[in-house]
């Protein structure tokens, strides 16, 4: 099929206009054609480009429609192009809007300041985006697009070939590990089930309604829309841009049709500036550990790295043709042999910064025998199968092998896959964990090179390092170099390199940072809770059908609240997926897979998805919420916006949040904008949210019934097995008991608090971020410790001033029958009243002691050197 776009006089001739649109409609790149025959039609008809407010609920701009001078094609497309989304905007009774392509990223805003991001590229592409054409934005980005149209020439990487060869993401060996479960029916079965059965219910209704009487009829049909056009332009006249010079209007006017405001907030801007002066201390205090080489030749290039054929076969393939910043930084030192611990931004391609070091490294050295001589370690599982993907990619000239050993796939097909010794390993702690306990001949003592991407799991970390070969190189990659990273580098690395390209808290230098401001108590305070939790849905509901529709990913903080969003955009109309901890390996792969195939338009996830996954064209990251930390938000929002592209995040920001919002504010490098919603829309969405619940309940319930039956089902078979008598699996062992577990975690609690408690300040930042966070149990226990240690020492302060008080401490017990006994019911010493508080059980067992007793300052105040060495001289 030819999909050459007809000229615009071919085009303004009836008859091969009713030919393309035939063409248009049986062919998926309808959307495409249409938008490219739009503009062909406006640049001869020499129109003025400006964005105009959409008057039709067809979402065509009337220029547009007079451009054609045609009856109405383009209505008749418009059946075909995103029909739930437009249809729900109609329900809600309101207005189709420029949508993405007005807001993406890589048109330049209006308002934009020097700081801001992407430049324009004149191409027309971005011709196409100055047109308001909404019919079916979803533009298919097809491997063509990758590094080209929105690749910011500017950026330092190279771009890439058009036609490069692109393997599978997941390569059929993964494939074969991925278990095959049977689900009944699948969660967008349900979501359908229940929505057609509202429809029916709703059709039946207004039936009867209408055969009854005419007039709510009416009230149904005009009501909303003659609100829903007023909305938009009333916002455009009111409140306090109608202060506004006419330029600042007219700039403006864009973001208003689509019912949305931006503003530069200027205190953000000031902030920036004190934390800069911040993050260059925490900067020289590093540099006094490690010696650094961030400083790289800007010329180099990959032929200059003295890489063998193969692999700049390899990375020709891959159509790299400059190396980014990390890459010429980090490549030539781990060519060396020495411990790098790297920390640049996100989708700034460190993944090959460590890869092609390692695997030059390997080809330089042959393997006398089938051992695996490198380990990458990776948090997550999605995470290890695209470093395996990328390893392979880049090995596929050599005869260098890789493997990936991570949880959720099949242990035996594992177990196989590492006994013939792959020379790369690629895992998650906990199953290398597993395997190095329980597959036989399996083992790490031939490792010479680790490699590590941040210090998650650090417990585990330490007993695989403990099981590496001690004459390692071992390199450490992070955006985010945090002290627990460094404590990471401490234990693992051995005269290190200190690669810092970026800062820890730096985002990806395209990214275009927003917030959407959340006032809970605006609607009063009827149900607040409830009420904000669906204003911040109707927020949510409200970006996702008129803003960013297509290539987003949607953060949540709760496996529940991400399925609850899947559930309820579902029930809207939206193409939606989920990802998180909850939901089996093959289902998350599938997930993510339909995500990167752009059978889904919005990803709903929770911080599994937030490390390291390169999914191509990505255009907005949304917050649900905010995350708990800095180094949760750089991830989450480095999802987009990667290999030098432009992107967005939109966080909605809660009042609880707005310490988080600050910190963001404080470290970025440009500007970060709040958008305003206008109320009306978001009211409108709470509403239809509100209406929408039972739904949900609907569908939970349905999948609660499913999950049951598979519960009888799975019970039955277990009893039958056993019936039948068949071997049982032997258990697997772990490198810690349950016991183990948990006093090493509590030992860790113990360091911490140790450390806490070495100055003030520290010790201050200690309780005030005990207090924020979202507290596990043991660090609840951590944080009761530290109360009564601080209880503690206040009380051996008061008592070293009146010399009387220690002379009450050691008095002897007093007769019997005086007031005052010691012990029971008698006056406590300050060191039993210490005991006996609240956390006086967590208190003894840190004096009780363990193993860990030593690392944990108790030793150090015994010898008196600690901070609570006064306590103990007294007693
Ligand atoms: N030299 C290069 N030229 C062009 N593209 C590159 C180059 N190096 C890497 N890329 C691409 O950049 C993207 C991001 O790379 P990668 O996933 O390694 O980033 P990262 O820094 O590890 O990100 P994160 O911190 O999120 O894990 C990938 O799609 C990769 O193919």
């Amino acid at each position: 099929m030819d999909y050459s776009v007809p000229s615009t006089q071919m085009v303004q001739q009836e008859e091969d206009w009713l030919t393309l649109t035939g063409l248009i409609l049986s062919e998926h790149r309808f959307s495409c054609v249409l938008k490219q025959v739009a503009v062909n039609a406006l640049t001869a008809n020499n129109q003025t480009r400006r964005k105009e407010t959409f008057q039709d609920t067809s979402g065509i701009t009337p220029s547009c429609v007079n451009a054609r001078s045609c009856p109405d094609p383009l209505a008749l497309l418009r059946a075909h192009t995103h029909p739930p989304r437009l249809r729900m905007l109609e329900q809600l009774g309101l207005i189709g809007t420029i949508q993405d392509d007005d807001l993406s990223p890589e048109e330049p805003d209006s308002e934009s300041t020097d700081d801001d991001l992407s430049p324009e590229e004149p191409d027309s592409e971005s011709d196409c985006e100055e047109e308001p054409i909404v019919l079916n934005r979803k533009k298919k980005q097809g491997k063509s697009r990758r590094g080209a149209a929105d690749f910011n020439a500017d950026f330092e990487f190279g771009e890439r070939d058009v036609g490069h060869t692109e393997q599978p993401w997941i390569s059929a060996d993964v494939l074969s590990q991925m278990k095959q479960k049977r689900t009944p029916t699948s969660l967008d079965q349900k979501i359908e089930q229940v929505r057609k059965r509202r429809k029916a219910q709703e059709k039946g209704s207004t039936e009867a309604e209408a055969g009854q009487n005419e007039a709510p009829a009416q009230s149904s049909t005009e009501g909303p829309h003659t609100e829903q056009n007023e909305a938009p332009a009333q916002s455009s006249t009111d409140g306090p841009h109608s202060e506004q010079s006419e330029e600042e209007e007219s700039a403006s006017e864009a973001e208003f049709s689509s019912g949305e405001e931006e503003i530069l907030t200027k205190s953000d801007t000031l902030k920036d500036k004190e934390r800069k002066g911040k993050r260059k201390r925490t900067e020289e205090e590093s540099e006094q550990v490690f010696e650094d080489a961030s400083q790289y030749d800007p010329s180099l290039t990959f032929s200059d790295m003295n890489l063998s054929r193969p692999i700049l076969k390899a990375i020709t393939a891959l159509a790299f043709q400059q190396p980014t910043p990390i890459q010429k930084a980090c490549v030539p030192v781990g060519l060396l042999g020495r411990d790098v611990c790297a920390c640049a931004a996100t989708g700034t391609g460190k993944t090959a910064a460590f890869m092609l070091p390692i695997l030059e490294r390997l080809l330089y050295k042959p393997r006398s025998a089938q051992l695996t001589r490198v380990l990458v370690l990776v948090p997550t599982r999605e995470l290890g199968i695209q470093v395996h993907s990328v390893a392979r990619q880049l090995a596929q000239f050599t005869g260098i092998t890789a493997c990936l050993a991570v949880g959720g796939l099949d242990l035996k097909s594992q177990e196989a896959a590492l006994r013939a010794g792959p020379d790369v390993l690629i895992a998650t702690p906990g199953r290398l964990i597993d395997h190095l306990h329980n597959t036989p001949s399996f083992e790490l003592s031939h490792i010479e090179i680790l490699v590590m991407l941040d210090e998650y799991f650090e417990e585990q970390m330490k007993e695989i390092i403990r099981m590496c070969s001690h004459n390692r190189q071992t390199m450490l990659f992070s955006a985010t170099l945090t002290d627990q990273v460094k404590d990471l580098a401490t234990v693992s690395l051995k005269d290190p390199v200190k690669i810092f390209v970026n800062s820890n808290t730096d985002v990806a230098p395209f990214l275009r940072q927003e917030f959407v401001r959340i006032r809970a108590n605006r609607e009063g305070d009827r149900r607040a809770v409830e009420v904000k939790s669906a204003v911040e849905t109707g927020k949510v509901a409200s970006l996702l059908t008129r803003s960013f529709q297509d290539h987003v990913m949607l953060f949540t903080q709760t496996r529940k609240q991400a399925h609850r969003l899947h559930i309820l955009l579902g029930l809207m109309g939206l193409k939606v997926g989920e990802l998180h901890g909850e939901l089996s390996q093959t289902q998350r792969l599938e997930n993510l897979r339909r995500f990167k195939d752009e059978q889904v338009d919005v990803l709903v996830a929770t911080d599994v998805a937030a490390r390291g996954l390169d999914i191509d064209g990505v255009k907005t990251v949304i917050n649900f919420t905010m995350p708990s930390t800095l180094k949760h938000y750089v991830h989450r929002v480095g999802r987009t916006a990667r290999a030098g592209r432009s992107g967005r995040s939109v966080s909605l920001v809660g009042e609880a949040e707005r310490k988080m919002l600050k910190e963001v504010v404080k470290s970025a490098k440009s500007a970060v904008k709040a958008r305003v919603l206008p109320p009306e829309v978001i009211l409108k969405f709470r509403d239809h949210i509100q209406k929408l619940e039972k739904d949900v309940e609907a569908v939970i319930r349905l999948e609660r019934e499913e999950r049951e039956m598979a519960a009888s089902e799975a019970k039955l078979s277990v009893a039958h097995k056993r019936l039948e008598g068949g071997a049982s699996e032997p258990q697997r062992v772990w490198f810690q008991s349950q016991q183990e577990r948990k006093q090493s975690r509590m030992s860790k609690a113990l360091q911490d608090f140790d450390q806490a408690l070495r100055g003030k300040k520290k010790r201050k930042q200690f309780v005030k971020d005990a207090k924020r966070k979202d507290v596990s149990a043991e660090e609840r226990a951590q944080f009761e410790i530290l109360k009564a240690q601080m209880f503690a020492e206040r009380a051996a302060k008061r008592e070293r001033r009146p010399k009387r008080a220690r002379a009450m401490m050691e008095e002897p017990a007093p007769p019997p029958g005086a007031k005052n006994k010691p012990g029971k019911g008698g006056k406590k010493s300050v060191f039993d009243k210490e005991l006996t508080n609240t956390s006086g059980r967590v208190l003894k067992q840190y004096r009780a002691g363990s193993a860990e007793q030593g690392k944990c300052g108790l030793k150090r105040d015994r010898a008196g050197k600690g901070p609570g060495a006064a306590r103990f001289k007294k007693k």
